[in-house]
């Protein structure tokens, strides 16, 4: 009697279908190539994101995601700034994690790898194709978005947000959105830069509050200083637990 095994299913006598194998079927022909672009097989793609950003970040300890310009030149001061601010964070005993690319993000990661510190960068694949800075010592290049910004979250315990553009400010109403949502507690997210960021909040103010679509409250998810310290205190007393977590005010 033989047995035939088709993966984790054995057949035999009558059961037993001659043929190839899974792995002849594999290995024999190259076949056609179309399913690569199938959305069950992207599944798989995103799934693989999911398991390698998990595992790359599970112990990377206690992280501040640092959020800024792709384009911040290193002879501007913004980009000091954020140098200050990935050695700061280090020196408090954080992991700097930033989007990996160039500008405020290579600045913090070369201030929290000159620092001593767990400097991560999580890239994303874009069509010009960029790679991660030279002073990230732990690095992921995502091919979707929406996986990258989960592990922003999901390992960061606070944002401090640069000086930036389009890419920034979705970081930093996404965090915006997942405080006021519930959807995060306890989750200091810092502006730096208060002459860059006072158009935003008088838009915000002067517009979508009296207008109605935010609360007051709303306002008070982000704090804004020029002061790096002033935004590792924060991010500190957060992790000691004592950043106000108010719930947001509902509508009726
Ligand atoms: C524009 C150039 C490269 C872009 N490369 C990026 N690599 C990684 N992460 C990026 C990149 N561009 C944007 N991001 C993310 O958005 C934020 C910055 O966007 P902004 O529009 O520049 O403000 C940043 O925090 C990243 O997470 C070539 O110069």
């Amino acid at each position: 009697m033989s047995d035939r095994m088709e993966g984790p299913v054995v057949t035999r006598r009558g059961q037993v279908e001659t043929g190839s194998t899974t792995d002849q079927r594999l290995l024999d022909s190259r076949g056609p190539s179309d399913w690569v672009h199938t959305d069950p097989w992207r599944v798989l793609r995103i799934q693989s994101e999911f398991v390698e950003g998990f595992g790359a970040l599970a112990e990377i300890g206690p992280a501040i995601a640092v959020f800024g310009s792709a384009r911040t030149p290193a002879d501007h001061p913004h980009y000091a700034v954020a140098e200050a601010a990935g050695r700061k964070l280090v020196e408090a005993g954080f992991a700097v994690i930033t989007g990996g690319g160039p500008g405020a993000m290579e600045a913090a990661n070369k201030g929290a790898c000159e620092a001593g510190g767990i400097s991560v960068g999580l890239g994303i694949e874009l069509p010009f194709e960029a790679g991660l800075n030279q002073w990230v010592d732990k690095g992921i290049n995502f091919r979707y978005f929406f996986a990258r910004k989960t592990m922003f979250v999901k390992y960061a315990q606070g944002f401090v947000v640069l000086p930036g553009g389009i890419g920034t400010l979705d970081e930093l109403f996404e965090a915006l959105t997942l405080v006021q949502t519930q959807k995060v507690t306890s989750f200091p997210i810092v502006l730096i830069g208060t002459a860059y960021w006072q158009g935003m909040f008088d838009w915000l103010r002067e517009t979508v509050l009296a207008e109605g679509k935010i609360n007051a409250s709303d306002l008070d998810m982000m704090v804004v200083t020029d002061d790096i310290d002033e935004a590792v205190a924060l991010m500190v007393a957060a992790r000691e637990g004592r950043w106000p977590t108010p719930a947001p005010e509902r509508p009726e």
